[in-house]
């Protein structure tokens, strides 16, 4: 039978402050997730076996440590616990990954990988969850797991769980991959990273009046983020998203965004994606109810 491959989207944080930090060194950040209309693709084969496979893995990371394995187990447990009076002890899973994006690079693909195997399997075994109590799961698997969960392009706050649903202009958008990975932990924790940056309204949101806090440590750190930043500058409005690496530039239709990815130097890593305001797998699964 022919696999349902179901997606996994890539975002873009539009802009990314950060106003504060928390007892817990969790940053305090406001920032818009922008859900695109590219990213991964995940199929589940589910069965009897209580064991959960990944039947593709991921160079450079472990099979249990990849957020798609500790995502599926994480809700196996969860069910368990909440369904102790059904024999859930055989839930079991085979998953199959078309990874597209590049990781490390700001745009969540480990996260949004999570939420899509939490989402989908959710549904196939039964389990009964609603989206807030998803979401809460995905946050013990990383502070981007929750929007993806939820599945609107969102303003966020709090450490990025804290979402409203949020409209953006429509755009296209070009996105650049420096060929470096980001470790966002490096990031958060170096010293120089400005954390103090007052918090704005939802309602004043401008791309122009907005920035992202760690694009100019990042830069310093990572020369071709830099680079690739300021080639785009060249063209279109620009930005880092997240902790980087990745660069987007902001354009009103994809005829323009294709005229400026044939320009790029030879080798570039990059895509065109559209912005959306609700996420390809939610589209999905709102066409095919249970
Ligand atoms: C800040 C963002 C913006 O999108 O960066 P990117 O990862 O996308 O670049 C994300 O929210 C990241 O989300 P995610 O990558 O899931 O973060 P986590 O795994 O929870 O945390 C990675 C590391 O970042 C730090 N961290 C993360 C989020 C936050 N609000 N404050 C933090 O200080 C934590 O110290 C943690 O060690
Ligand atoms: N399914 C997955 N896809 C991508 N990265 C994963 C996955 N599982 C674990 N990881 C780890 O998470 C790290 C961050 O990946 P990713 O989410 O793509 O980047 P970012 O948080 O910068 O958007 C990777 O470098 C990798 O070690």
């Amino acid at each position: 039978m022919l696999k349902q491959w179901w997606p996994s989207p890539a975002k873009l944080n539009l802009f990314l402050h950060i106003n504060g930090r928390y007892a817990n060194g969790y940053h305090q950040l406001q920032s818009v997730f922008q859900l695109l209309d590219f990213g991964d693709e995940l199929a589940f084969e589910i069965d009897n076996s209580g064991k959960i496979a990944l039947c593709t893995p991921i160079e450079g990371v472990e099979h249990d440590d990849n957020l798609i394995v500790k995502a599926a187990r994480l809700l196996q447990q969860h069910i368990k616990v909440q369904h102790a009076n059904r024999d859930l002890s055989a839930l079991g899973c085979k998953i199959y990954l078309k990874k597209r994006l590049p990781m490390g690079g700001g745009i969540g693909g480990g996260s949004s990988n999570a939420a899509t195997t939490l989402v989908v399997l959710n549904k196939l075994w039964h389990g009964g969850l609603n989206p807030n109590e998803l979401a809460n799961l995905g946050l013990q698997l990383g502070a981007d797991v929750p929007i993806f969960v939820m599945g609107d392009t969102a303003f966020a706050e709090g450490v990025g769980e804290k979402l409203q649903p949020f409209t953006v202009v429509p755009a296209t958008y070009l996105v650049v991959f420096p060929d470096c990975h980001v470790s966002t932990q490096a990031v958060f924790t170096h010293v120089d990273l400005p954390r103090n940056t007052a918090k704005i309204s939802a309602n004043d949101y401008q791309f122009d009046n907005t920035h992202n806090d760690c694009q100019e440590l990042v830069c310093e750190l990572y020369p071709n983020v830099a680079k690739t930043l300021h080639w785009l500058l060249e063209y279109a409005p620009s930005r880092m998203t997240g902790t980087g690496s990745c660069v987007f530039a902001v354009f009103k239709d994809a005829a323009q965004a294709t005229k400026v990815q044939k320009l790029l130097p030879e080798g570039s890593i990059s895509f065109i994606a559209a912005g959306l305001s609700r996420s390809p797998l939610h589209q999905l699964l709102d066409a095919q109810p249970d």
